[in-house]
């Protein structure tokens, strides 16, 4: 039996920690920080997720809150951060869950991670380009990478908002103005593109889609998402029309989301467990664990471009390799040619946001 005061003291912890006066996150936070110590958190990465009320973020923090190399999830965003923080917090996994609401406590949130990863910004809506939420997409991420480069500049940031192509620069410039850019760390998410090729692959093959590997290169909007049917694995081979089809269904996978969900958003759902997919791929690779291989919008010496999506070999400083595009075929290096046409003016708006 453990005397009756200290048995008090814990429980008035606990309460004061459930009904803070005046819901104060950061307070809030505390006290969460000197149980998960007097407790011992399991061993783990630290992980933010900025945008963490958002339709993508919140099925990804219940993800990231199941995997167990994450010890400390930090949700930050700002609007709704107590209600997704209170609620996640109840799941009985490993990570220690904290909330993060608004500006003044995005640095807090950014202190001592391993992992942050980017959903913050507005979706797409019918009849839009990704290139259409540059213009309050652009100012967001800004924002949040300068939080980065002051409270945790040698994180890997997996940056999901959209337009990647431009965004992924924009993350890059803010880097460099703060002395901390090393381009290893900064990965733009395009996991989803490869998840659909892989599932619309499969559909047309009549495989599991567990056995399938479709590389997707180029960037993240419409001709410049390039999936290299000539490189599956398992090596099969496709006719014309199928070519045609699946190339379109690819490129154009998230406008079909938009379009089912009629004014309601973008992909949120397929998007969370794609990122969840990117980021537990970075943490092994973290970790030390060898060969792990994932494409991403990345700094590259690939093309003449200056970014880039390929393959690339994730490692204990993030993208440690960027592997060559291997050989295309003709179809294949036809869409090279229009993909970089299209991604070297995002890519130079994403720069010049910055710039100028
Ligand atoms: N890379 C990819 O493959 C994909 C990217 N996206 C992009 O992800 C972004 C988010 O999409 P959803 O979650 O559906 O949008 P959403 O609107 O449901 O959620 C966005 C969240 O960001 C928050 N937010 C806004 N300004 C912020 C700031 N300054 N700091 C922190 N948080 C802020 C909002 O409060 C909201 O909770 C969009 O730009 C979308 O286009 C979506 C699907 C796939
Ligand atoms: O299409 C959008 O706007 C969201 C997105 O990037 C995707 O689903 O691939």
């Amino acid at each position: 039996m453990q005397p009756a005061s200290e048995a008090n003291q814990r429980i008035a912890r606990i309460s004061a920690h459930l009904h803070p006066p005046n819901l104060q996150m950061e307070e809030s936070a505390g006290l969460r920080r000197a149980n998960c110590r007097a407790k011992g958190a399991a061993p783990g990465f630290k992980v933010a997720i900025l945008g963490a009320a958002g339709g993508i973020g919140q099925p990804l923090a219940l993800l990231m809150k199941i995997n167990p190399l994450v010890s400390v999830l930090h949700l930050y965003d700002v609007v709704n951060t107590p209600g997704v923080t209170a609620d996640i917090s109840h799941m009985d996994t490993g990570a220690v869950v904290r909330g993060f609401l608004g500006q003044p406590q995005l640095e807090e949130a950014l202190v001592g991670m391993d992992l942050v990863i980017i959903p913050a910004g507005v979706p797409r809506k019918p009849g839009m380009t990704r290139d259409d939420l540059f213009k309050i997409n652009a100012g967001i991420v800004r924002t949040l990478c300068e939080g980065i480069a002051k409270s945790c500049p040698k994180a890997i940031v997996n940056l999901i908002s959209n337009p990647v192509n431009s965004t992924v620069p924009i993350a890059a410039e803010v880097f460099k103005k703060a002395g901390t850019y090393d381009p290893k760390r900064l990965l733009g998410v395009t996991t989803l593109d490869v998840v659909r090729a892989n599932t619309f692959v499969v559909e047309v093959l009549g495989l599991d889609p567990r056995e399938v590997d479709v590389p997707v290169v180029g960037g993240h909007a419409g001709v410049t998402i390039l999936p290299l049917l000539s490189q599956v694995k398992p090596p099969c081979s496709f006719t014309p029309p199928e070519i045609d089809y699946l190339t379109s269904r690819i490129q154009n996978g998230g406008t079909e989301v938009v379009e089912a969900k009629a004014g309601a958003g973008s992909a949120t759902l397929s998007m969370a467990y794609a990122s969840v997919k990117f980021a537990d791929a970075c943490l092994r690779g973290l970790r030390g664990d060898a060969g792990i291989v994932e494409c991403a919008f990345v700094a590259s010496q690939v093309t003449e471009l200056p970014f880039f999506a390929s393959k690339v070999r994730l490692g204990r400083t993030g993208a440690e390799e960027v592997l060559p595009l291997g050989p295309l075929n003709e179809y294949e290096r036809a869409g090279l040619e229009k993909a970089k046409q299209e991604l070297a003016e995002s890519i130079q708006k994403g720069i010049s946001f910055i710039k100028k």
